[in-house]
């Protein structure tokens, strides 16, 4: 036991029934990383019975896509309307699952929640995701197809054109998240896709907020950001792009002052921490307590796959953020992430974990 875990224990010792928030905020801990040594105590025996203990696997639950892509390279000019000669390879995608992969190659116990087909896509995603997250959770509907995603790039490798059959996520309701309610309650921390239907995103908020439970919200697509709630009460990270930030504003964001509006209306709306991406350009970002600055994105060579780039931003400043480290900090290991992502063929890059990203930070 650490010096830390010991003072959990103390805790708990003199009042069985305190919750995991007034124990986190008595010790200055944010509630995640103070539900991993509870967690690690009830591994070690030290503590059983207790009604708040997470269930084993449940610090982190991502809810949302788990796609098959599919990408396109095109020879020469992209031409609409016509048959364009191009290499092409599929991976694995959709962005909760690759937030959910990149925390687990982050050394986060995390949980999937998504809906997908019985069909050949899924057991490639399956086999791909299941060394970095739990997917016992997972609802195959037999008609439905799993979510695939293709992407047509031209010669510089920037996105032509992408299309997406979303369709399976429509079922990801409500009424089949509430069987999993005692994990959902349990949760260390949510986050979240828009690719889920607007009943799921205000379902998961509201127990988030009745939990106390940090909630993060990535809205995929400007489309999809007509299913966000009202308010971002109970919202502790949103963090999208520029696009998306659009549809908040209603206009086009195009300098500081645009981007300064744009958080600032994000803040007012409820949300604690928010990030707008501004691909080359960097991000800005701000919080209730930390006026909106401009971080430049890290410098890139050659970027070799643009797929994944913005998930590996989310996935590393969350990762930062619940190994207690500073605003600051986490903006920086999400940039280092998003950098290293786009220099890779891969949409989560293979060779990333806690400690090649600690490494990456200090280059
Ligand atoms: N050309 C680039 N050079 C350096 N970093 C980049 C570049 N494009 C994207 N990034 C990094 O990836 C992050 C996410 O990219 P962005 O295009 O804003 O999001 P998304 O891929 O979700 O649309 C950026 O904040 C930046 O850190
Ligand atoms: O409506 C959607 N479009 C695209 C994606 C996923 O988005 C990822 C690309 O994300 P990024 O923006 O970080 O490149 C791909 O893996 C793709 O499957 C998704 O989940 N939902």
């Amino acid at each position: 036991m650490n010096e830390r875990e010991q003072a959990v224990l103390a805790l708990i010792r003199q009042n069985p029934f305190m919750s995991q928030q007034e124990m986190a905020d008595k010790m200055n801990l944010s509630r995640p990383v103070l539900a991993n040594l509870v967690s690690s105590l009830t591994k070690q025996g030290k503590i059983v019975g207790r009604a708040y203990i997470l269930p084993e696997e449940n610090e982190i639950i991502c809810i949302g896509g788990a796609n098959l892509d599919r990408k396109f390279h095109v020879k020469g000019t992209v031409q609409l309307g016509t048959s364009n000669p191009a290499s092409s390879s599929f991976s694995v995608g959709g962005v909760g699952r690759n937030i959910a992969e990149n925390l687990g190659r982050l050394n986060h116990e995390v949980t999937l929640l998504t809906t997908a087909g019985k069909d050949a896509d899924w057991l490639v995603i399956q086999e791909a995701s299941e060394p970095f997250m739990n997917l016992r959770y997972v609802e195959q509907l037999p008609d439905a197809a799993t979510g695939s995603y293709t992407a047509v790039m031209d010669e510089q490798g920037e996105l032509a054109l992408a299309v997406a059959n979303m369709e399976v996520y429509d079922l990801l309701l409500p009424s089949l998240l509430k069987q999993y309610e005692a994990m959902l309650m349990n949760a260390g921390c949510f986050i979240l896709d828009l690719n889920c239907p607007k009943e799921t995103v205000a379902y998961i908020q509201q127990v988030a907020i009745a939990r106390e439970i940090p909630l993060v919200i990535v809205p995929v697509s400007s489309p999809k950001m007509n299913r966000l709630p009202d308010t971002l009460q109970g919202v502790t990270w949103f963090i999208c792009n520029t696009d998306e930030a659009e549809t908040i504003v209603g206009h086009t964001i195009d300098n500081a002052a645009h981007y300064e509006k744009a958080l600032q209306k994000l803040l007012l709306l409820g949300a604690e921490h928010v990030i707008i991406t501004a691909g080359g350009k960097g991000v800005y970002a701000a919080s209730t307590t930390i006026t909106a600055s401009h971080f430049m994105a890290k410098a890139i060579e050659k970027i070799e796959d643009v797929t994944g780039a913005g998930d590996a931003f989310v996935s590393a400043v969350i990762h930062s953020w619940l190994r207690g480290q500073p605003f600051t900090t986490c903006i920086d290991a999400g940039l280092t992430n998003a950098k290293k992502t786009l220099a890779s063929p891969y949409t989560v890059r293979p060779e990333l974990s806690e400690e090649s990203l600690k490494n990456e930070m200090e280059e």
